[in-house]
């Protein structure tokens, strides 16, 4: 990876925004300093372009200064420095969508003078003038991300300023402390023996602070997501409940064993959290090849499963081997599995053993309260207020939790009446650790990994 791409920011750079396909329009992204004067050569409006005050949009065509040729008839958005994405002059080509179109412009810009944008290099140049902080250029990622409403609507609560915000917060608090500290060490005469620290309100800024952290595993949670794998006996019912989930005629159903021989995927929404599930082939011995390697492929998918559900058909019961294999799940804890007794439409059915979620894919009764359990075995315990921001990034997370022990140390050194000097130091730690999630403090190494795992074009 590129490790010195902030020593060139005065580069001019481009790069295609959206996805490289077949669309309506497609929009290429320039910026650095002279920019506007570089894409107004390339038309043929050179003079207007380059005189176009910024927040505006030109009809312009794309030329190849060489041959002459059109490559397109676009708009041109101009934005001048400091008040664009980037705090930087920067154009944006909205074009036709062609890919071999998209490809001819890019390589245009590539041959006068621009280079190839850098993952997250638009959004690092507007960090690095100051329009956002680093939480605000991290959302900006987490949204492109987002996989569901509710994910989106919290990256977008971080856009706004929400993590910067509580941050800023809790760091202003304890730069309060601090400061009534240096008092006291630059007045040591004064000292009344008794240290100015309210450790309740170090304490209460550490539990803030711990909070923002546990919030993490909701954020993840909304952003990554989970895996969810149906298994089961051939004929259980697996792909029928695939299909019920799913709404739609996904997975073939039939009454002949093995039907389905290799896993299927497919996406859903449960309650804003994004979900991977995976229909599998039947659970059963074989000593047929072609079924083996599917039962094989359901190990796989079983392994990496957050949450299996086991289904089994309730007209034929639960099969020795199949309650022992339950058993051994349910003492390893892995995979965790929650238990489904399935076609309780049917008369014959049996009643379910205990623990069971009975159910039918085919009529849908039962569904809700297993749907429930769902949501309730892959939601962390920690649930946060509406309000309150969470994050999605384990960089922010270990920093909270390195603010967090700091104060701790202060709070120690507070009970065990260490020197004021010692314990500032801490205080400062804290500081610090905090100034680094907003990016207030930081380095060139934190920066490139952070933006190493943006999109190029953003
Ligand atoms: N065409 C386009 N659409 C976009 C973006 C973009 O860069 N270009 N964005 C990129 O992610 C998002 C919007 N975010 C943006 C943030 C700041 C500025 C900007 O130019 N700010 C200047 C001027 C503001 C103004 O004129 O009111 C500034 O902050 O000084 C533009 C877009 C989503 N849509
Ligand atoms: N009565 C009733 N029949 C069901 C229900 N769910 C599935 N079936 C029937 O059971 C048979 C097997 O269903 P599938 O969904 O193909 O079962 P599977 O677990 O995917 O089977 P394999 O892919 O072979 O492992 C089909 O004939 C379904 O119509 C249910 O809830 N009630
Ligand atoms: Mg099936």
């Amino acid at each position: 990876m590129n490790s010195n791409i902030i020593s060139q920011e005065n580069d001019l750079i481009a790069a295609l925004a959206t996805p490289l396909g077949s669309s309506a329009l497609a929009v290429i992204r320039t910026s650095g300093p002279g920019c506007i004067e570089a894409v107004a050569a390339l038309t043929d409006r050179p003079a207007s372009l380059a005189r176009c005050p910024g927040g505006r949009l030109r009809r312009a065509q794309l030329r190849d200064p060489e041959t002459g040729r059109v490559l397109d008839d676009l708009m041109v958005g101009v934005f001048r420095a400091p008040r664009s994405y980037t705090g930087e002059d920067a154009v944006e080509l909205f074009c036709h969508g062609s890919v071999p179109g998209v490809q001819e412009i890019l390589a245009l810009l590539f041959r006068s003078g621009f280079r190839r944008a850098e993952p997250g290099e638009f959004t690092l140049r507007a960090f690095l003038a100051g329009k956002v902080d680093l939480t605000r250029a991290e959302a900006v990622q987490e949204i492109v991300s987002a996989r569901t409403a509710r994910g989106h609507g919290l990256a977008l609560g971080r856009l706004g300023g929400s993590v910067e915000a509580e941050v800023n917060r809790f760091k202003d608090e304890l730069v309060q402390i601090m400061a009534g500290i240096a008092l006291q060490l630059d007045y040591p005469e004064e000292e009344t023996g008794q240290i100015p620290l309210d450790r309740q309100a170090l304490r209460h800024i550490r539990e803030g602070l711990l909070q923002l952290a546990a919030s993490y595993s909701a954020g993840k949670l909304y952003q990554e997501g989970v895996v969810i794998a149906l298994a089961g006996r051939t004929n259980a019912g697996k792909s029928s409940l695939f299909n019920a989930l799913l709404k739609e005629d996904r997975a073939i159903v039939s009454d002949i064993p093995g039907t389905t021989r290799d896993y299927i995927e497919s996406s859903l929404d449960f309650g804003g959290i994004p979900v991977r599930i995976f229909d599998t082939a039947g659970l059963r011995e074989t000593g047929e090849i072609l079924e083996g390697e599917g039962i094989r492929r359901t190990g796989q998918v079983l392994e990496a499963a957050d949450l299996v559900l086991y289904l089994v058909d309730g007209v034929r019961g639960l099969a020795e081997e199949e309650e022992d294999r339950l058993d051994r799940a349910k003492a390893s804890g892995s995979p965790p599995f929650i238990p489904v007794w399935n076609k309780a439409d049917d008369r014959a059915c049996l009643p379910p053993p205990e623990g069971f979620f009975p159910v039918s894919a085919r009529t849908l009764q039962g569904m809700e309260p297993l749907l429930e359990e769902v949501v309730r075995r892959v939601t962390p315990e920690h649930r946060c207020q509406e309000e309150s921001p969470v994050i999605d990034s384990l960089r922010q997370r270990d920093l909270l939790e390195r603010a967090a022990a700091a104060l701790q140390e202060v709070d120690r050194g507070i009970q065990e009446e260490m020197p004021v000097d010692a314990i500032s130091l801490d205080v400062q730690e804290a500081i610090h650790a905090l100034g680094e999630i907003t990016g207030e403090v930081t380095s060139a190494d934190i920066l490139d990994a952070v933006f190493q795992q943006f999109c190029v074009g953003k």
